[in-house]
């Protein structure tokens, strides 16, 4: 059975952020991870971990101005300045709270535009770098264009190839079983195929974000193919319960 960690930012909702540590530990998780923590001192995230005994899997480098509507700054030429303060933020927070990951947003820009391609791997390659040297991996997520229209990363094969051209030991893949589906399918062999690459999964059903086992794919399947590859990382449940999060995770049960 794989490891799940529970996604803050999508789970445990009823709760403000710093509550959600304890609500998923006491529902049976031994990790979390959640896209931003940069609103709360890390220090204060350390001592929410600790308190709940919980694990941090994962979190993302800070994406630019969200509610702006930045998707990422590594892919934008004229934020390059941005980008490494961005870089430097997710360090600092990475070395108090103490994340194995981080995930690097790429951005919205178009994916051929040569210029962005460059912008985006000399920060891709600057990053692996920064995290390299303090122990942490950093990896990079492909992502369905009716989520995010106009992100950067958009389709698997190309982040592959991505991956192996650039060949630095500290970039691998962000595997959601949500976006792949959604994007090309054939979520199993895709699993096998990439299994030296995933740096870390996440699973939600699809088409609707909810608990796995609630949509269109076979998720107790899948979790068993996650084992048999070899995956020993956690699994992100980053999806929206459809109700109270603790009356949705009967799921867990069936795995
Ligand atoms: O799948 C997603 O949306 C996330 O993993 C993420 O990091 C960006 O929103
Ligand atoms: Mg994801």
């Amino acid at each position: 059975m794989p490891k799940f960690a529970a996604n803050l930012t999508l789970m445990f909702n009823e709760l403000p952020f710093l509550e959600r540590f304890k609500a998923a530990a006491d529902a049976g998780f031994s990790a979390v991870e959640y896209l931003f923590p940069y609103d709360y001192p890390p220090q204060l995230i350390a001592e929410k971990l600790a308190a709940a005994s919980v694990n941090q899997a994962l979190f993302n480098m800070p994406p630019g101005d969200w509610a702006a509507g930045d998707r990422g700054l590594a892919s934008l030429p004229e934020r390059s300045a941005e980008f490494k303060k961005s870089l430097a933020q997710a360090v600092a927070y990475a070395s108090i709270i103490g994340t194995p990951l981080l995930h690097m947003m790429a951005g919205l820009a178009p994916s051929d535009q040569p210029e962005a391609m460059a912008t985006y791997l000399d920060n891709l390659k600057h990053a692996a770098d920064a995290t390299g040297a303090i122990g942490i991996g950093l990896v990079i997520e492909p992502i369905n264009r009716r989520d995010m229209p106009g992100y950067f990363l958009n389709d698997f094969d190309r982040t592959v190839d991505l991956i192996h051209n650039l060949g630095h030991p500290n970039v691998r893949l962000q595997f959601d079983i949500y976006h792949r589906q959604i994007m090309h399918g054939d979520v199993i062999t895709a699993l096998r195929n990439l299994a030296p690459v995933i740096g870390h999964i996440q699973t939600a059903s699809v088409p609707w974000r909810h608990e796995p086992t609630t949509g269109e794919l076979n998720d107790l399947l899948i979790f068993r193919e996650i084992d048999a590859i070899g995956y020993c990382g956690f699994v992100g449940c980053e999806y929206r319960p459809m109700a109270k999060t603790e009356d949705g995770l009967g799921w867990l049960q069936l795995v």
